[in-house]
């Protein structure tokens, strides 16, 4: 699974995002349109990712992402505002246009319908929320800056690479060494070999750019979709010239010694990784420009509006940053430069490279270069950028399309992009917050102004977010569209706080991994919502109901290979049972959860159930030191010596609990203080390795061993008494004091 949603991360985020032109204007009294879920296509991509195809789909795109990331998780959208004419279902609810009102709507917390859920339920889709934490991870500065880092390294290997080399001066001389050929052996090899690199795809990776652009040919592969998470202006963005001549200038001379050894192909070779090196690090500042403008827009815009360089030059250098680049780099120049020999006298060899020389690579050229880079896309592309905030608002449905016509200013020419930021910090853990993403826009006929559909009230589900548009000559609607869809877990989430029992029960049945997959933290803020719903117990039984039941038919055990024993959710269910009642007690609405566990008990849901490793509830609750939870359940008759795979009995597992009023409960209701399991361990002695040891004191228990002691010795002093009335009454005591007898023998042996 975690590998599936890696792979998500790789998707591109936009393909499928559609912003439509209106073939003409909107009907007046809306500002969207709804579509159905079967006739979307990114419902198939979906799908698809459902099934955990390795290569997925190019269907997200940042409005899906909005969508996905919980843009509609909470968002109902008001009844006044629907669409006019949409017809109203029995419930009351609005149908939609096309899809018939079968897909629903999420309704926040306060109006959910239980039908609703239902339905959300039924459509539920899961695997997203994790993917937003891994699609932000995957841009922000830190990561960009890490990526620096590790290209410091490319960087240095191949400059001591080309050290290895004198200058030889002839490659670099126009029409010297390859008859025919009026440019230099280097410019042939770098033309020659980015061909090559260009066939087989290289430079359709936003991150690679060629030096000799002009007449390459195409790729002949089928290329991979690479997020596009640049400006589509950035790619016009190619300072390689530069980097070309500030490199055979002024850097070639710093590393390779006067002379020609005629080693020209080698060194030649050696340029080329040296200058693709540079040019990947260099214009990687595309990726920092977009970061560090998404990370603090409001910071960028008014320097990008009012296009002064200098101050964008400002707020784009973090001088702390570059001291440490350039120390750093010094230093591995120096580590990675050492001739390693086993001989230690040798090693204090200089340098290959100067590490001084690198680090005026960097200081001179690499990180002026890079800013440039950084600067050229804040203030050349997004120099008429506009930017707007728009409130748009839909009715969100799960994985189906939405639509929602947001005017905007067109740009200029078709290959610019509109982007779409996040505006409202609440959203924070609803968006993906460390990009903003622009999408391909076809040109289009605008409506006149006057046409646009007014923008509808905003309702509180309303988000805000930021659009920027290069090139503003009038305005235009887009419909945008968007997909809905909500994870497992969240919808249960959403489930429970409604107290929508058929939902709850629909999706755990659905997806029976739910639950197991929950880690403690969320299970227990699930289990917290069910304290807090209308009726807190009956929601936490019935999740109760259901983890035991799956667990029970086996359904939820072994696919879940993780190694995690799920025998303590069972108690921790119960114990939060126990919590939600003690928090109504204190609220004054005493309920008593022991009956209602009672009847847990009575509908057999806890009785029949053991796990994988044979574990009873009663034993669950054992191991948690539920006192209360461990008296009822024996009251209820559950067997008081009932035996897991291993042998351990509740009293074996109360003492590993450490709790000793479970012990003492177990103790007082006849449990046998002397039964072994299977290794020979009583819960007061484990045998092992010649020596006898309390089992008990090895857990550090001192109190509980004293505790057993006792029993202990009060049993025996039973069985004298009762040895001495062997020939009297000939009674056999009560079962519990036959238990002691037998297993007194047998605990010392
Ligand atoms: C790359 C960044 O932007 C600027 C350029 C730097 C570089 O090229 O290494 C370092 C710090 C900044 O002044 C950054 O902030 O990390």
């Amino acid at each position: 699974m975690r590998i599936e949603r890696r792979t998500r991360i790789q998707v591109p985020l936009e393909t499928n995002t559609e912003i439509k032109e209106r073939p003409q204007p909107p009907p007046a009294h809306s500002g969207w349109q709804h579509g159905t879920h079967e006739d979307h296509p990114d419902r198939v991509g979906y799908k698809r990712h459902q099934q955990g195809s390795e290569k997925y789909p190019a269907d997200i795109d940042l409005v899906h992402s909005l969508a996905f990331w919980g843009f509609g998780r909470d968002v109902k959208e008001e009844r006044s505002d629907d669409v006019e004419g949409d017809e109203e279902d029995e419930d009351g609810r609005k149908k939609d246009e096309e899809g018939e009102g079968d897909i629903p709507v999420l309704e926040d917390k306060e109006n959910a319908e239980p039908a609703d859920n239902l339905a959300l339920a039924e459509a539920g889709a899961e695997e997203v929320e994790l993917v937003q934490e891994e699609v932000s991870d995957t841009m922000s500065l830190e990561t960009v800056r890490n990526s620096l880092i590790e290209q410091e390294d490319t960087i240095i290997y191949s400059l001591m690479d080309r050290a290895n080399y004198p200058l030889n001066p002839k490659m670099y001389e126009s029409s010297s060494l390859i008859p025919g050929y009026d440019g230099s052996l280097v410019k042939f090899m770098v033309m020659e070999t980015e061909a090559v690199h260009a066939k087989c795809g290289r430079y359709e990776n936003p991150e690679e750019l060629p030096f000799f652009p002009a007449n390459l040919p195409s790729s002949l592969v089928s290329s991979q979709e690479y997020p596009k998470i640049l400006h589509p202006a950035a790619s016009s963005i190619n300072i390689n010239e530069l980097i070309w001549d500030f490199y055979f200038k002024n850097v070639l001379p710093l590393i390779a010694a006067p002379g020609d050894d005629g080693n020209y192909g080698k060194s030649a070779a050696s340029d080329l990784i040296c200058l693709q090196a540079l040019s990947r690090r260099i214009h990687y500042g595309k990726f920092v420009a977009e970061v560090k403008f998404i990370e603090a827009p409001q910071d960028y815009e008014p320097e990008i509006h009012s296009q002064d360089a200098d101050a964008l030059m400002k707020l784009l250098t973090f001088e702390d940053v570059e001291e440490m680049v350039k120390r750093r780099v010094e230093k591995k120049a120096a580590v990675y430069g050492q001739r390693v020999g086993l001989d230690d006298s040798k090693t204090d060899q200089k340098p290959k490279v100067d590490p001084g020389v690198v680090s005026r690579l960097y200081d001179e050229w690499v990180m002026p270069l890079t800013k440039k880079v950084q600067a050229t896309i804040q203030v050349g592309h997004y120099t008429h950028a506009q930017s707007t905030d728009v409130d748009i608002r839909t009715r969100w449905k799960i994985d189906s399309p939405a639509a929602a016509g947001i005017p905007v200013s067109p740009p200029r020419a078709p290959h610019h992009g509109i982007g779409f930021v996040p505006r409202q910090p609440a959203d924070r853990h609803h968006f993906p917050s460390s990009r903003h993403h622009f999408l391909d826009h076809p040109q289009a006929p605008a409506p006149a102004p006057s046409d646009l559909p007014p923008l509808p009230r905003p309702p509180r589900c309303t988000r805000t977010i930021g659009i920027l548009s290069s090139g503003l000559d009038q305005l235009m609607a887009l419909d945008i569209k968007l997909k809905v869809a909500f994870v497992g877990p969240s919808l249960l989430h959403h489930a429970v706080s409604c107290g929508d029992f058929d939902a709850v029960r629909k999706l755990i049945k659905q997806r029976n991994t739910i639950l197991a997959r929950l880690s403690h933290e969320k299970a227990d803020s699930i289990l917290h919502v069910a304290a807090s719903s209308e009726n807190p117990f009956d929601m936490a039984k019935l999740l109760v109901e259901l983890v035991l039941g799956f667990r029970h038919t086996g359904m939820n055990t072994s696919d879940n290979g993780d190694g995690v024993d799920r025998s303590v959710d069972d108690a921790a269910c119960i114990d939060n049972i126990r919590r939600s009642e003690a928090e109504e007690s204190e609220r004054g609405e005493a309920r008593g959860d022991l009956k209602q566990l009672e009847s847990l008990i009575h509908d057999g849901t806890i009785s029949m159930f053991s796990d994988q490793y044979g574990l009873t509830a009663l034993q669950a609750a054992n191991i948690k030191g539920h006192t209360e939870v461990v008296e009822l359940l024996i009251r209820q008759g559950l067997d008081l010596e009932c035996q897991d795979k291993e042998g351990h009995r509740p009293l074996h597992l109360a003492v590993e609990g450490g709790s000793v009023s479970t012990v003492q409960a177990l103790i007082d209701r006849g449990a046998d203080v002397n039964a072994a399991i299977r290794s020979g361990a009583t819960p007061l002695y484990c045998y092992g390795r010649g020596s006898n040891l309390y089992m008990a004191r090895v857990m550090g228990y001192g109190d509980i061993a004293r505790q057993l002691e006792e029993s202990r010795a009060a049993a025996l002093h039973r069985s004298a008494s009762v040895s001495s009335q062997r020939d009297g009454a000939a009674s056999l005591g009560d079962r519990k004091e036959r238990k002691h007898l037998v297993g007194v023998g047998g605990g010392e042996a």
